[in-house]
């Protein structure tokens, strides 16, 4: 028998050539060799596949190659017995640790070993074939099919995340486009890409969603930083932090989103630089004060009621920008908040009301002008909008594009997601329209740094949260009606100074509420003091200005 009938035994043989040739035994025979030397070229192709297998092995996996060769030498050299009891012993201490100290042995050991075996067990060996099944392989010459590479896994117990190398040919839209299936196939509710360096990404293939219950009000920071404020979670657990300073925010959600977290976690996360006087909050709830009413002691202005009002307050805003703007002038470009200088946050909850459905549209032309100014001019001289929106829409916000942060919570269609957050993010997987009714909150933001959306949800302060805040972190301004204590005085203290003063302000004889809450002409009038005195009292000592 020759090689010729060995031919049509094995698969893949090319008659055309008249040679072997199989997809696994890439081996070319002719049809006038002997078995012999057919069995010897066979042999021989064995030998080097094997040595090139072990290689291979060795080099993309060393350390399990490593553990794997030195057992056996131990084996090999001592027998059975001693490597098992040092394996049991081994086993016996992780135990011991993981008992002791779940913590540590979670972060040190647990979790390594986890990734580790989850690579070796769920991923590695089903790799080709789920490739293969999605079309994600590259042919690079007709014989060799190949597919992206897994480099590493890692699991947090919540979501494992292989690091790949994607194959020549290959870009992140390839896998993008197939994540649906993916997670499906992987029994996973989302697999997410990551792009970390060219030809590298995560594949974050969610196990456990960390976003599903809600997540109570966050404990108020001690020294909350503007440029890093936490509202909220990742879905991979970590704190989502609000960048305020220099930036202008827009929050788009359909209605019972929940807006209202995002913009009461912000202010719990602003709260002691409201009370002490480094942050100024000037707000509008064009909803009656259903949202912001009950915090309106934390407002240096508020307004809530008729949409005079409401548009006056944000033109205010818009001229106390350009006045600081203008007296800022030659004195650096970098905006340091202070007491004498103030971080000046605006919050318009639900916008349309004052633009897109405004009848009167006068207001709605001195709304839109204050608000474009407002984000035009705001970044350096400590201006900031925050501004909530039921419907994303051009007509609604026509200057989107003036917010450079965008939060997108639950929206009623996939379009509106480019809108909030720019083309490209609903197919990179910010899907807003399928987040359930029930997750309040939980919505898609674009990180800095990364160019995949990420999906967050917002902590929730309760009615008591809320309450305590207002006691607890009452504007100076504000306070300063029912205080005995003089607003500019209180406002120069240090922050425990401060508080103090503040709590024994709100006793029960001067209950909080609309004694904690000035009107606008009383305002006025306590402002233009509040101001003259300031100035007086930091004229040598403002060094910001
Ligand atoms: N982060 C959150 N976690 C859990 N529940 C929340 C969260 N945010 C809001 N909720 C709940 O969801 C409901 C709707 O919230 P909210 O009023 O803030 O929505 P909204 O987007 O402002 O709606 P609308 O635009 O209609 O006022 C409320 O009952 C609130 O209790």
């Amino acid at each position: 028998m020759t090689s010729s009938h060995l031919r049509f035994l094995l698969a893949d043989a090319d008659p055309a050539r008249r040679v072997l040739v199989s997809r696994r035994v890439p081996l070319a025979v002719s049809s006038d060799d002997t078995i012999g030397q057919t069995l010897w070229a066979l042999a021989g192709w064995a030998v080097r596949a094997g040595l090139s297998g072990a290689l291979r092995l060795v080099l993309r996996f060393p350390r399990t190659m490593f553990a794997v060769l030195s057992a056996l030498l131990l084996v090999d050299r001592v027998g059975w017995v001693l490597p098992l009891l040092l394996a049991c012993l081994l086993a016996l201490s992780a135990l011991v640790w993981r008992l002791a100290h779940p913590g540590s042995y979670r972060l040190w050991l647990g979790l390594r070993l986890r990734s580790w075996w989850l690579r070796w067990t769920r991923y590695s060996p089903r790799w080709g074939r789920l490739m293969r099944a999605h079309a994600l392989t590259v042919k690079p010459t007709e014989e060799v099919e190949a597919w992206p590479r897994i480099l590493r896994v890692r699991s947090t117990g919540a979501a494992d995340s292989l690091l790949l190398r994607l194959r020549d040919g290959q870009a992140p839209e390839d896998l993008e486009a197939k994540v649906i299936p993916l997670a499906h196939a992987l029994g996973s509710e989302d697999v997410r890409v990551r792009t970390v360096a060219p030809g590298r990404l995560w594949l974050d293939i969610r196990r456990r969603d960390l976003l599903a219950a809600t997540i109570p009000a966050l404990p108020v920071p001690a020294a909350p930083d503007l440029s890093r404020l936490e509202i909220g979670r990742c879905d991979d657990g970590s704190p989502w932090l609000l960048r305020l300073l220099g930036t202008h925010v827009l929050v788009a959600g359909a209605t019972d989103a929940g807006k209202g977290s995002v913009l009461q976690s912000i202010l719990r996360a602003l709260a002691p630089l409201i009370a002490s006087g480094v942050v100024e909050v000037w707000a509008i709830d064009p909803k009656g004060g259903m949202e912001l009413y009950p915090v309106r002691s934390l407002f240096t202005r508020y307004a809530d009621e008729s949409t005079k009002e409401m548009a006056d307050l944000l033109t205010d805003f818009a001229r106390v920008t350009r006045e600081r703007s203008t007296a800022l002038k030659g004195h650096g470009r970098k905006f340091t908040p202070s007491v004498a200088t103030p971080f000046r946050l605006g919050i318009v909850d639900e916008f349309a009301f004052l633009s897109a459905y405004q009848p009167d549209h006068t207001l709605a032309r001195e709304v839109d002008s204050a608000v474009q100014i407002i984000c035009s001019q705001g970044r350096a001289p400590g201006s900031a909008l925050l501004v909530a929106v039921q419907d994303p829409s051009k007509e609604v916000v026509p200057y989107r594009q003036l917010f450079p942060t965008r939060i997108a919570l639950r929206l009623d269609e996939p379009t509106q997601v480019g809108m909030v957050l720019g083309p490209g993010a609903w197919e990179r997987g910010a899907r807003c329209e399928e987040i359930p009714t029930w997750a309040h909150g939980t919505g898609y933001v674009k990180l800095d740094g990364r160019r995949e959306p990420v999906r967050v949800r917002a902590a929730y302060p309760d009615d008591d949260d809320v309450a305590a805040l207002a006691a607890g972190y009452p504007a100076p301004l504000a306070a300063s009606r029912s205080l005995p204590v003089a607003s500019s005085v209180a406002a120069t203290r240090p922050l425990a100074d401060l508080s103090s003063a503040i709590d024994g302000a709100f006793t029960s004889d001067t209950p909080l509420g609309d004694g904690a809450y000035l009107g606008d002409d009383e305002l006025d009038a306590a402002w233009a003091e509040f101001s003259r005195d300031f100035q007086r009292r930091n004229q040598t000592s403002n060094s910001d200005l």
